[in-house]
């Protein structure tokens, strides 16, 4: 009986086929992380295994609408910077015109093969080019070269050369989209970063800004405690974060800790810490803000708050700079620049006996001075200005001070200081009905005491503005009635027609 022999399943060129593909898979997966070395890997295969002088992976430049080389197995660096082409030019480019496969047979004969990598060789006989596409949509050309020795079934080939050409773009088109992802996130953080910058910028120009600024600079690299005091929302806190900016310090942490925020019990354990089993809450260890703080700045806001006990713990500190966390016994060293602010008339209360003396002058090694808002002159505008922009940005919107309004914001006293004025801008660009805020909008948001701010009549642009603050009010009480703003003010239709036209008096904010 004849034995039939089944060769093993190696042997066959098919299963050779498959298993180059399965190669190509495997170099190509992963290649979200960097597509060079994988694309060069699927290159090397299909030329090693079908014999081919060159194979070259061309991704499409969709500004310049040219084929550039990604990626080859057989170019030198210079031969692949020649080797360009447009779209449409010679075989390679057509391919990327058609969408369709290009196949020369003989390239020595055949004038759609151009050569332009000046890397023909003798041996070189048939050049296929295969369009690499994903979603229907060109990503490169996959182009090789075949030789005699390339076991050439040219269908095959090209059947062969469309799938690996097909999962090359699916890769560029992965590779791709994490990139311009990753480049987005780069870009935005950069605008947060720049964003919030921007929000711990000190704004003004008045010699009393300046003189806390000039301050900031000198001892802000210094690791000298700072007391710094001031009313409420004068940017005390603004002041701290600036002098940990600009000091060495500014890559280690900024820990801030409200005194008056926290009840006196937990302040303790807030300071410096405590051991498990401290007390009954205390399941796990936990670093107090001293060591949070290791190596950069405190911010101790509200210091005036602390009790006489905690004074005296804190006074420790600040002399050894260490401290046992609540509960241990062991000695905690911590390197930490001091800020200590508070709004309080601390140098009463050091006379009234509420606050250590000896704190006092361990914290007020340089004072600085927040000034209210009210002694600082045009600088209330300037604010004004930059909040109403920040918050238009928010919003969405686009609102516009008039000269009224900005005299109003300047007359007023601002008890609560910056943060008073930065909280009426917000309301004023939620409230304000259209792009020009004029001095009734800024009297609706602010408190009930304010008086429309009435002004000397010196000149003749003084008399103009009275004239036009009159005609808004009559407007507004008219309801944006023209008729019977004029009757009011007893001026003729015309008359009012031509003095709205003149001061510019948007007619669309009276209307309702
Ligand atoms: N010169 C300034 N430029 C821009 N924004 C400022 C300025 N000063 C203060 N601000 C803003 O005003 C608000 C209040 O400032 P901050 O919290 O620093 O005041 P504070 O004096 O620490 O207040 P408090 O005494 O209530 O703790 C913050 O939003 C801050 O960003």
């Amino acid at each position: 009986m004849d034995t039939i022999c089944i060769s093993p399943i190696q042997d066959c060129p098919r299963y050779q086929e498959l298993r180059v593909l399965y190669e190509i898979a495997l170099a190509l997966k992963g290649s979200e992380l960097g597509i060079e070395i994988a694309f060069e890997k699927t290159l090397s295969l299909l030329k090693r295994h079908f014999y081919m002088d060159k194979s070259i992976y061309y991704a499409l430049n969709d500004e310049s609408n040219e084929l550039e080389v990604l990626s080859s197995a057989g170019l030198s660096k210079r031969q692949e910077v020649l080797a360009t082409y447009k779209v449409g030019e010679g075989a390679t480019g057509l391919c990327a015109q058609f969408l369709e496969p290009v196949v020369i047979e003989n390239i020595h004969q055949n004038i759609l093969f151009l050569n332009k990598s000046c890397s023909l060789k003798k041996s070189e006989i048939s050049y296929l080019a295969i369009p690499a596409l994903s979603q229907n949509k060109l990503f490169g050309v996959l182009g090789v070269s075949l030789t005699q020795k390339s076991l050439c079934n040219i269908e095959e080939m090209v059947t062969i050369l469309t799938i690996t050409a097909s999962l090359m773009a699916q890769s560029q088109q992965i590779y791709q989209t994490i990139n311009d992802e990753k480049k987005r996130l780069k870009e935005e953080k950069l605008y947060y970063k720049e964003e919030i910058l921007k929000q711990n910028e000190i704004i003004g120009y008045s010699p009393v800004i300046q003189d806390v600024l000039e301050i900031i600079g000198k001892v802000a690299c210094t690791n000298s405690t700072i007391f710094i005091s001031g009313e409420t929302g004068t940017g005390k806190e603004l002041i701290a974060k600036a002098i940990h900016n600009y000091s060495h310090r500014k890559e280690k942490p900024y820990i801030k800790l409200n005194c008056a925020a926290i009840p006196e019990n937990l302040l303790e354990t807030e300071l410096f810490g405590h051991e498990r089993g401290a007390f009954t809450d205390a399941k796990e260890m936990r670093k107090g803000r001293f060591e949070l703080a290791h190596e950069g700045t405190l911010f101790l806001d509200e210091v005036g708050d602390l009790s006489l006990s905690l004074q005296a713990k804190l006074l420790r500190v600040l002399q050894e700079q260490e401290f046992e966390r609540l509960g241990g016994t062991k000695t905690i060293k911590v390197d930490v620049r001091i800020v200590a602010a508070t709004n309080r008339d601390i140098k009463e209360m050091v006379r009234q006996g509420s606050f250590r003396e000896d704190l006092f002058y361990r914290l007020n090694v340089i004072p600085i001075h927040s000034p209210p808002l009210r002694d600082r002159g045009d600088d209330i505008i300037l604010l004004a200005c930059y909040f109403l922009e920040r918050f238009c940005r928010r919003h969405g919107k686009e609102r516009t001070l008039l000269p009224d309004a900005q005299m109003m914001l300047k007359e007023y006293t601002w008890p609560g200081n910056i943060r008073e004025l930065e909280n009426s801008m917000e309301r004023i660009v939620l409230l304000a009905p259209s792009l020009h805020v004029n001095a009734q909008v800024i009297f609706s948001v602010l408190p009930a005491k304010t008086k429309i701010p009435t002004k000397e009549v010196e000149t003749k642009a003084d008399l103009e503005d009275l004239e036009r603050q009159a005609i808004i009010r009559v407007l507004r009480e008219s309801r944006g009635i023209k008729i019977k703003a004029a009757k009011k003010l007893g001026i003729t239709n015309r008359q009012i027609g031509y003095k709205i036209q003149k001061y510019e008096i948007c007619m669309q904010e009276y209307l309702e």
